[in-house]
């Protein structure tokens, strides 16, 4: 069942169109990611979602309702969550807790309590960026909204937080995640929106975007005897042969491997040296943006 339903959702500043005709459904107990470039209109499309900013066109329904109605079922870590320098961590953890009937605190897994004592000016962006985590899941939401998640956090507590957000997952909660970062949406999410220019340029689970991309696989190897390469080149699995010295290098769909190493068990043909290499991700996020790079913040 969706919980999230994105309707032809659009958005100008001034002249600028920030989200232009953004469609999308997220389905309950989903990690749905939103990638993109700086500038893709990511943030605007969730901020609409948790219902802070009004669309000019287009609708948006969170649990079947307009999402200002159901504000304390919205969980949301935004980008440019601030606080007043002087709040404690406590204070802070406290004061919206009180905001809830059933908070949730995920403080102590999520490493602040040996901070709990600090003002929110001392705290490092890392711990700035869990506290606001913490926040976000402190109303129990349904639905949790967290924009760059882990941008600012070293490697292993980007890991610590990938395994929370596994956790806060398996407690039912729906996440959306906006992510700069394509080992973060392949580890964690179920599907994947790729904005670009304001638009979805595509969404699919994140190997189904990598299959998008033609030559997705590539199978390299050294021929035990000379071998015609248009016998490849004839294969449908096969788009493109090249030769670096002796070795031969083919690109294709899913099925290359299969249909390359029964060509050459047919023409008895030894492969040495073979490997196989998949496309990632993040070579599919390039193409799909156009080049833009992913993990500039
Ligand atoms: N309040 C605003 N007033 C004017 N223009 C804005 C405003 N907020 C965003 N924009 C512009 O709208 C476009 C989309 O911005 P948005 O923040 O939604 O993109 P984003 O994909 O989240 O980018 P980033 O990855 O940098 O956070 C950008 O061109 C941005 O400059």
């Amino acid at each position: 069942m969706a919980i999230i339903e994105v309707r032809d959702l659009g958005k100008r500043y001034g002249p600028k169109i920030a989200v232009d005709a953004v469609s999308f459904e997220v389905a309950e107990g989903e990690i749905f990611g939103i990638l993109g470039p700086n500038g893709a209109g990511k943030t605007t499309t969730v901020e609409c979602v948790a219902g802070l900013r009004k669309a000019d066109r287009g609708s948006v329904s969170v649990l079947g309702r307009a999402p200002a109605d159901v504000r304390s079922a919205i969980g949301v870590q935004l980008q440019s969550s601030e606080l007043p320098e002087r709040i404690r961590v406590s204070e802070a953890l406290s004061l919206f807790s009180s905001f809830y009937p059933t908070p949730a605190d995920w403080s102590a897994r999520l490493g602040l309590s040996a901070h709990l004592k600090a003002e929110f000016g001392q705290l490092s962006g890392g711990l700035k960026q869990r506290l606001s985590i913490a926040l976000a899941l402190i109303g129990s939401p349904r639905v949790a909204i967290l924009d760059e998640l882990t941008t600012g956090l070293d490697p292993q507590a980007r890991r610590d937080t990938w395994s929370v957000i596994e956790e806060v997952r398996s407690a039912g909660v729906t996440i959306v995640l906006v992510t700069h970062f394509m080992e973060e949406a392949e580890r964690l999410c179920d599907r994947v929106a790729v904005f670009r220019d304001g638009r979805i340029a595509a969404l699919d689970t994140p190997s189904g975007l990598v299959s998008r991309v033609d030559g997705s696989t590539r199978v390299r190897f050294v021929p035990s005897v000379a071998l015609d390469v248009t016998l490849l080149e004839a294969l449908p699995e096969v788009t493109g042969v090249s030769s670096v010295g002796e070795q031969i290098v083919v690109s294709g769909s899913e099925n290359l491997v299969h249909a390359v190493t029964s060509l050459l068990a047919r023409k008895q043909i030894v492969a040495r040296q073979l490997r196989v290499d998949q496309v990632s991700l993040d070579d599919a996020y390039v193409e799909l943006t156009g080049g833009s790079g992913a993990e500039d913040h």
